[in-house]
């Protein structure tokens, strides 16, 4: 019998994995624009050793659009990739890198691309169906980055789309929040006062999708 949070996680996840799927891709567009906009705007973005980021699939942030200025700029990026047992690690890849599709539909390195280790200055993009303006994360469900940031010494930014955005999620023991979440509108974290990057308030209220 699944734990009342166990229960209360799968409906929210469909609930919202039903609200993000109604986005029009222009509506996408947009969002992932300003989105990417203050993430790369980051001094933690900036100053990042590794950039550990995901291959955006379905309503995701499309975050492969990101990798070509990385590419340009000289940043070492990585993508995670499954393993057994809900493991996942990380490898680089380049321009040239083939990417293999994962049975869940994300594109993943294979093992022939360099294994990374990350370090305290590292940055990981941790993706999420939701966030809440404290970190907490509602993820797809596999406990995939869940076991992976247990033994993640960097830092972590979770990209939310304003609409997915939650009041507040139950969390379990096992689950980890993010240092700062980015919506279009503004950054949350633990350490954040709610401020959107101007200083001024920022949304208090989740907004719904239009
Ligand atoms: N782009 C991206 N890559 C990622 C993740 C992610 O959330 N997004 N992950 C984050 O952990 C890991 C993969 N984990 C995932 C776990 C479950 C499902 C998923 O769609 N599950 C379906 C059932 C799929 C099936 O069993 O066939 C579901 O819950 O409905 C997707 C990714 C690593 N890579
Ligand atoms: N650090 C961990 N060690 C062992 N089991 C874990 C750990 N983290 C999560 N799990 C297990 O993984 C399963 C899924 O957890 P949860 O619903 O929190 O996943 P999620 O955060 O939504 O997924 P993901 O991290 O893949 O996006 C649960 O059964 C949970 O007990």
């Amino acid at each position: 019998m699944p734990s009342t949070t166990t229960a209360e996680k799968a409906a929210l996840r469909r609930a919202l994995r039903r609200r993000a799927d109604e986005l029009s891709p222009a509506q996408r567009r947009s969002s992932d624009e300003a989105l990417f906009a203050r993430l790369t705007a980051l001094p933690q973005w900036r100053q990042a050793d590794l950039l550990l980021l995901f291959h955006g699939m379905g309503s995701e942030p499309d975050t492969a659009r990101l990798l070509p200025a990385l590419w340009a700029a000289g940043r070492t990026v990585g993508l995670p990739r499954c393993l057994p047992g809900h493991g996942m690690e990380f490898r680089a890849v380049g321009p040239d890198t083939p990417l293999r599709r994962h049975p869940f539909g994300m594109l993943e390195p294979d093992e022939a691309c360099p294994l990374l280790v990350p370090t305290a200055r590292s940055l990981a993009l941790v993706p999420g169906v939701s966030f809440d303006p404290s970190g907490g994360r509602l993820g797809q469900g596999g406990g995939y980055y869940d076991r992976w940031l247990a033994g993640y010494p960097g830092r972590t930014v979770g990209l939310c789309r304003a609409c997915l955005l939650s009041e507040s999620l139950a969390l379990e023991t096992h689950d980890r929040r993010v240092d700062l979440v980015v919506t279009e509108d503004g950054l949350y974290g633990p350490s954040q006062s709610h401020t959107t990057q101007s200083g001024a308030p920022g949304p208090r209220s989740v907004p719904e999708c239009t």
